[in-house]
Formats: structure tokens, sequence, C-alpha cells
């Protein structure tokens, strides 16, 4: 497979480590400005950039644009990658049922049928299978328009489908022989409890009555000493009141053989797993274990990241209000700058591979003189640096304010190769590392300079959830009982141009999603920073 690599001026094309060997495809993606050199003009950029992503197409992509057919193949190849697993793939004989939910009920007239009795009416509140969402919106009409995402040389318009999510009539399991677990795994997230809650109201309502939380992600699998929860909307009522996980959290964890092991003890046959990339790579395995053992199990996952770094979706959960309480640290960053001589403030937002907390909050807070992210690479010392253009600010305005994303200018630290118990590389204090520069930078030059830092990185991920974000939640929690119910496994439930749709889960963890410095969310934030290129 060949692969470009992010280059000046070059269009990258970024393969997809598609988990369907048989049709690896290449994903193209945006034509990238990342390092432009200064001379250039924009014309002069913009004739390279034509030049470059043309051939760089052709050469790398293994589609045969020639054959006029070439377009229906893709679609076809697409269609197959975001199928979504269903019971029936492996158990063609698996036994429907009508649906339990129904929202035309009447009010129970006893406990025993707490979740009411469906009313004679016809109810038209289902999915279709064969409902399907449009992944991509914009017709770029050439490959130089910002941000354009191209398949072919020409950036000709493909249709891609998702499948839509919500309740179908045909269900896969007999809410009274369901035993779900729910289990959060990975760092905390703003959220969380909505989620939590709101599986448990869902399945409550399709007549579930045995519900259980695995307590501190997935090693409370394999950690006897941890019992599991049982939950009941009496349980859950009131947890999106607060932060965090009514479960606990964790990083690291027992093999996936040993999970799989417990969920058969424990006789679980739904499973919902919420966290990031590491959690949803462990739940596809969890799935493809069940599948090899012939167990019926449904395994869900609801992505969890604060950082927004799951690729496909509109957005997920938690990160709204992340960026909303960012703005709380930016402007009492701005507030102390404002008010000291020469004050420089630097705020440290949390993201580990991508940029679109600090991108996001630099943009809502209009406060911000400088947004560094881990996406675009810049210098701290020489005539286009940093310390450079604070020099400037300190000239012209007296003051300036610094949002850093955690994963940036990682090159300028300590190597140390230490890795959490999850396996991800700990990073280096971007903010300490630059908060000094700044200190010895204008020292040198006999310029008194008043700087603080501001790291409100843990303060952010424990709030909770905005009333967004809580939507989100709510529908997010409420898609994944849905989708476990129609007998799907091993999907993951996501926001897809404003509509909701499932999505098999290796495409969606099959690289992390980052800001492009070409898109146009990017040169917003630029515009309204006023910041130069620090290269
Ligand atoms: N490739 C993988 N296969 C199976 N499990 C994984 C994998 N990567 C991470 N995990 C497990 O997923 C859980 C969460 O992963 P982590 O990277 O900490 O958070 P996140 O899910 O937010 O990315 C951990 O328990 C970890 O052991
Ligand atoms: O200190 P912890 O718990 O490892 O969390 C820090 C990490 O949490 C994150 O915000 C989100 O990470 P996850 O999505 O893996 O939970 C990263 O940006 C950050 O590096
Ligand atoms: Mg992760």
């Amino acid at each position: 497979m060949n692969s470009l690599s992010p280059a000046i001026g070059t269009s990258t094309i970024r393969p997809s480590t598609n988990f369907y060997g048989d049709h690896e495809l290449l994903l193209i993606s945006s034509v990238k400005l990342i390092k432009l050199s200064p001379p250039l003009t924009c014309r002069k950029m913009r004739m390279r950039v034509v030049a470059q992503a043309k051939s760089a197409v052709v050469v790398s992509n293994n589609i045969d644009f020639s054959d006029p057919e070439w377009k229906v193949k893709y679609q076809r190849e697409f269609e197959a990658r975001f199928n979504i697993p269903h019971i029936t793939d492996v158990f063609p004989d698996a036994v429907s049922y009508p649906s339990t939910f129904c929202l035309k009920m009447r009010t129970p007239v006893t406990e025993d049928f707490a979740q009411g009795y469906p009313s004679d009416e016809e109810w038209h509140g289902y999915i279709n299978n064969n409902d399907r969402v449009l992944l991509k919106t914009i017709n770029y009409s050439s490959p130089t328009s910002a941000g354009a995402e191209c398949i072919d040389p020409d950036c000709t318009w493909v249709e891609q489908w998702v499948h839509r999510a919500g309740p179908r009539e045909k269900t896969y399991f007999k809410p009274e022989e369901v035993k779900a677990a729910i289990v959060t795994c990975g760092g905390l997230c703003p959220g969380l409890n909505d989620v939590i809650r709101q599986i448990v109201i869902t399945l409550e309502i399709y007549g579930v009555k045995q519900i259980v939380g695995i307590p501190f992600g997935y090693r409370g699998f394999s950690n006897e000493e941890l019992a599991e929860m049982p939950l009941s909307r009496k349980v859950v009522q009131n947890i999106h009141l607060s932060g965090g996980s009514l479960l606990g959290v964790s990083r690291g964890g027992p093999k996936v053989s040993d999970i799989v092991d417990s969920i058969q003890e424990r006789g679980i046959n739904m499973l919902f797993v919420l966290g990031g990339n590491g959690t949803h790579a462990g739940a596809n395995a969890i799935h493809d274990e069940c599948r090899r053992r012939r167990m019926q199990v449904a395994v869900v996952g609801v992505p969890k990241t604060i950082d927004n770094d799951i690729m496909l979706m509109d957005k997920t959960f938690g990160f709204d209000t992340a960026v909303e309480e960012a703005q709380r640290a930016i402007n009492s960053a701005y507030i102390e700058a404002h008010s000291a001589y020469h004050g420089i403030g630097i705020v440290k937002l949390m993201g580990r591979s991508s940029g679109f907390i600090a991108m996001h909050a630099s943009l809502a807070s209009g406060q911000i003189d400088i947004c560094l992210i881990p996406e675009v690479p810049f210098n701290l010392h020489g005539p286009h640096g940093v310390l450079q253009h604070l020099k400037y600010l300190l000239e012209t305005k007296g003051s300036a304010v610094v949002c850093v994303a955690e994963g940036a200018g990682q090159d300028f630290l300590e190597k140390t190769n230490a890795k959490d118990a999850s396996g991800n590389a700990v990073l280096g204090d971007i903010g300490v590392h630059i908060q000094q520069q700044i200190k010895k930078y204008f020292k040198e030059f006999g310029v008194t300079t008043d700087v603080k830092y501001i790291d409100p990185t843990y303060m952010i991920r424990a709030c909770r959830a905005n009333a967004s974000d809580g939507i989100l939640c709510t529908v997010l929690g409420q898609n994944a009982v849905h989708g476990a119910f129609a007998g799907f496994s091993g999907i993951t439930v996501g926001i897809c141009n404003t509509h909701y749709v499932y999505f098999p889960i290796p495409e969606v963890i099959a690289q992390p999603k980052v800001v492009d410095p070409n898109s146009r969310m990017w040169h917003r934030c630029l515009t309204s920073t006023g910041q130069p290129d620090f290269l």
C-alpha cells in the first residue's frame, strides 16, 4: 500500500487501515498545506498544490480511474466496508421478535406491566434497515478547494451512505432473557453518566430487568474484588447531575479472552462499551471473540473522547462541554495578562494527537493571540518563531494569550518513551516548556514580562455535561440500545451531518481524527487570532 506523508504543499493520501483485508481501500483525504515557505504567493501556492495533488492522487491510488465503472465499484466497496455486522451473519436462523419498544402505550395499571401496554394503533416510529445517511455532504468542484476530500483527481462527487440509527420493528432479543452490562473505559469525559443513565432507561422501556455496571473499565471483568453494580432507572435517575462515571474508569486491564470468559460466566448477552479508540479496539476484539465462540452477544460502543478525535462523526460527547469550560481558563489568562505589565497568559488544553479543543476554544473566546496544535508544526525560536511574535504583540498590544494543545510541540521536549497502562505515550508538559522559554527569551532582551500558566485540563474533564452534550448523550445512549436489540454487534453510534448513525467499529478507529490545516475551521481560527505562520 502506498502512502504519502504530509509534506510541503502536497496532497495527503491517508491509507485507511481498515480491518477488511480482502478489500483494502485507500481513502484520499484533504489537499494539505502544512508547510508553506513564506516567499510563495497564494496563487503560486495554489498552482503547486494542484500539480502535486493531481500527481499524488494518480500515483498513490490503486483505483483504476480509466475504468468507466470505477465509481460504481468504489461505492460497492464502500457499502461493504460500512456494512454493520448482524447476528444473522453468524446465526442465519436466529429468531426475531416484534419490538417491545413502542411509544404508543397506555399508562400501566399494575406494577407487573411497568413498561405499559402497546395500544392498538399502528406506530410508525421505526427505522427501516435500508435507511441511509449521507456521510459527506460537500461536492468539491476542485481538489484545491479548501479542505477538499477527493477520491479521484477531478474530485468527482461520489455518494457515500452509512446506516441510520434507531429502533427497528424486528428485534433479536427477548427482554426477559437479556442481561445487559455497561462499562466505561479510558479517561473521564463529561457526559459519561448521561449515557449510562439513558442506556438503563431505554433498556427498561424495552422491558429488560437485568442491567449491571462493570466497575472501573475492562479491569472490572477480571478483578474479583470488584462486584458488578445492579442498575435501574431508580439508581441512575440523577447521576447526570454530576461529572465523572458512576461506574469508574481505568486504563489497561485483562486480555480479551479473559473478558469474554467473564462475559460468558456472567451470562451477559448485551454489552455497552463507552470509551475512545482504545476501548473500541477492545470492544471490536470482544465482538470477534464472541463470534468465534458462537455466543449470541451484542457488543455496542458509544464513542467517548473529550479530544473529539474519532473519525467520521460531527463530534463526540463531552467535546462541547470541554470547549465551553475552557472559556473560563482562557478568560482568566486574558484578564491576568491584560492587567499585568507585559503580561503573557498560557492555557494548556487537552488533545493528545488532535487540537480540536484548542482550536474551538480559541475561536469561541476571541481572546487568544496564538493557538498551537499538534497538527501544525511551529518553531519557538528564530525570526518566524512564536517568541518573536510574542515580542511583537507585547510591543503593539502590551499583552498576549497563548492556547496550546497538550500534544503540540512534543519534539521540543525530552523523549521518555513512557507509556500509560493502555500503551498510550505519556506526554511532556508543553505548557511548562513554553512558559520557561518565554521567561528566558525576554530575560535575554532585558524585557520585563509577567507570565502566567494555567492548566485546567482535569478540571475541564471532570465537569458535568452541558445542555448540548446532554442531548447528544441521550440520543447516543438510546441508539446504542436500539442497535443491540436490532441484533447488531461490533458497531458504534455517532452523529453524522446532524443525523444519527451506526458505524462498524473498525472504520471509526482506523486512525485518529485530526485538524486539517487546510480546513476552513483552521483558517477561521487563524483569521480570529491573527497569528502568522511560525515556520
Ligand atoms: N488495541 C487494543 N485492543 C484491546 N483493548 C485495548 C486496545 N487498546 C486499548 N485497549 C483497552 O481499552 C481501554 C481504554 O483504552 P485507552 O487507550 O486508555 O482509552 P480510550 O479508549 O479513551 O482510547 C483500556 O482498558 C485498554 O487496555
Ligand atoms: O491523565 P490521563 O487519565 O491519562 O488522561 C490524559 C488524556 O486524556 C485525554 O484527554 C483523552 O484520552 P482518552 O480519550 O484516551 O481517554 C488525552 O488528551 C489526554 O492525554
Ligand atoms: Mg485513546
